[in-house]
Formats: structure tokens, sequence, C-alpha cells
């Protein structure tokens, strides 16, 4: 990976990639951890570039995951209640090379993006672009340190007691009849993802992809043509669970767009 930003806050650690969080001597810190140092059980034998169906990452996949040309997710209005493949990259095994246009988040962040104070101040910092972003970029990931759910509400907790901003994003993703929950908290490790503030009319959005390793990462792609010197914003409700709505904030919204809820997210259950 190849990121060059940094944190004006020497208090924050800057990671390039999502770390595990304290052990807790639980099982289910076991099962992340042991998750965390495992490789994906997919991989391809394409030479140099890769193609769909012959790869099987993208026949894992169920089509092309970025638009060949422009390595962008196809152009659409990303719907939350739209169903989204799995996307999954080819990954270290793989024996294709690294100009295979199924390798995007991997190869790192955007470059033009900036972190700045929003003009309005209960938003607290915002991540800005200073390059025009086309619809279905990767714009960067959301990093942080990967926490069993017990951790994570702990931690929310904590942050609501001392009125601290929350971080922490809940990951569920159904498979089947299985859920898998994944927690991230960039509040004290994490990248410039940790920046991008709520709106309720958003211009990017969140999702799960995997490669290497089977935790996803997350990663916030354009879900329009995004102007230079605007915020960078997804809504934070997308991948929230009506079971863990405890760990959404319920502060008041200050996204200032048309269809603003006046709330940040909570999904009913
Ligand atoms: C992931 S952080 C975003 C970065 C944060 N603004 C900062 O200064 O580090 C999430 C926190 O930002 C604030 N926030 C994000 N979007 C907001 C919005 N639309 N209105 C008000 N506050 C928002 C909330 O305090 C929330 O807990």
């Amino acid at each position: 990976m190849n990121d060059d930003y940094v944190h004006f806050n020497n208090n924050i650690f800057y990671i390039e990639e999502n770390i595990p969080g304290p052990d807790d001597n639980s099982l289910e810190f076991k099962f992340l951890l042991n998750n965390y140092n495992s490789q994906l059980e997919s991989y391809c034998r394409c030479e140099n570039v890769c193609s769909y169906p012959k790869c099987e990452c993208l026949k894992r996949s169920g089509g092309n995951n970025y638009v060949v040309e422009h390595g962008e997710l196809p152009k659409l209005k990303i719907d939350s209640k739209e169903k989204q493949n799995l996307i999954l990259e080819c990954n270290k095994q793989c024996t294709c090379s690294y100009q295979c246009g199924n390798r995007l988040v991997q190869l790192g962040p955007l470059k033009g993006l900036m972190i700045k104070k929003c003009d309005i101040v209960q938003k607290g910092f915002g991540l800005f672009t200073n390059v025009f972003v086309r619809n279905g970029s990767f714009i960067c990931e959301y990093i942080g340190e990967l926490l069993t759910k017990d951790q994570a509400f702990k931690r929310y907790h904590h942050n609501k007691t001392n009125k601290e901003m929350n971080y922490i994003f809940c990951l569920i993703e159904h498979c089947g009849t299985e859920v898998i929950e994944t927690f991230y908290d960039p509040s004290k490790f994490g990248n410039i993802g940790r920046y991008i503030n709520h709106s309720c009319e958003p211009n990017s959005q969140i999702l799960p992809v995997r490669y290497d390793m089977p935790i996803p990462k997350l990663a916030i792609f354009a879900c329009e043509d995004i102007k230079p010197g605007s915020e960078i914003t997804y809504n934070y409700s997308l991948n929230s669970n009506n079971k863990y709505s405890e760990l959404i904030d319920r502060k008041q919204c200050f996204c200032k767009t048309l269809s603003c809820k006046g709330y940040m997210p909570y999904d009913e259950i």
C-alpha cells in the first residue's frame, strides 16, 4: 500500500491496515485473531490480468467488480437496499500481475484528500478532496482496531459518557443463514477514513471488500461525481444494524442537506 497521509494530532497513530484490538481473553478475540492471521482460501491462477469468468476471484464475486478501463465501481447510484455482490479482489496468493483490474482497494487511497475543520463547528473535522473524483472511484479505507462485540460496546459507552465522538463502525453481513459481524474502531489507531462525516445526502458509500484475509476491509467509493473542494460524506446508517443501533450516534445531524433527518442515523428494528 502507498499512503502519504498523516494525522495532525500526535495522540492518534496512523495505520495503513486494520490491526487487532487488545486481547480480552475471550473466545471471540481468539476467533478474530485466528481470522486475522489466516489467508483467504480462494485465489486465481491467471496470467497477467484477470477476466470473468476465467478468474476464480471474479467468479466468486459473481462478475467484474470494477470497470476495467478506469478502475472504478460500475456507475451506479448505489442504493442501500440493493443486494451487493461480494467484492473479492485478487490477493497475494494469486498469480495475476499488480496491473490486474481486480486490484483496487489494495493499491491505496486516492491522492489529493485533505483533512480540515468543517465550516459547521459541531461536525468537527472532515475529509475533503482537492481533486475531481469520478462516480465509482475508490477514495480510501476506514481503517482501525478490530474489536470484539464486548470491547466495541464498552468503548462506545465510554465515549458516550465522556461526550467524545464515536468512531466505532459495526459491519453486519448476511451470507445465506450466516451473519458475520465485524467491529472497527479508528479512534486511536486509524487512517484518514476516520475523518469522514455522515450526511443524509452523501456523495460516497462504504462497502466491504476482501483480499488476503477473510476479515473485510471497509472501502469508501464515490457514488456520484465529486467536485474539487467538496467534503466526502457517506450515510452512517447503510451498514449499521438495527441489533446494534445503540452503537449509532443519536446526536443532532448538521449535514445541512435538504433531506436531513435532523439526527444522526438510527435504524429502527
Ligand atoms: C467518524 S467521526 C467523523 C470525524 C469527526 N468529525 C472528527 O472531527 O474527527 C464521527 C463523529 O463526527 C461527528 N459527525 C459526523 N457527521 C456529523 C454530522 N452530519 N452532524 C454532526 N456531527 C457529525 C459526530 O460527533 C460523530 O460521532
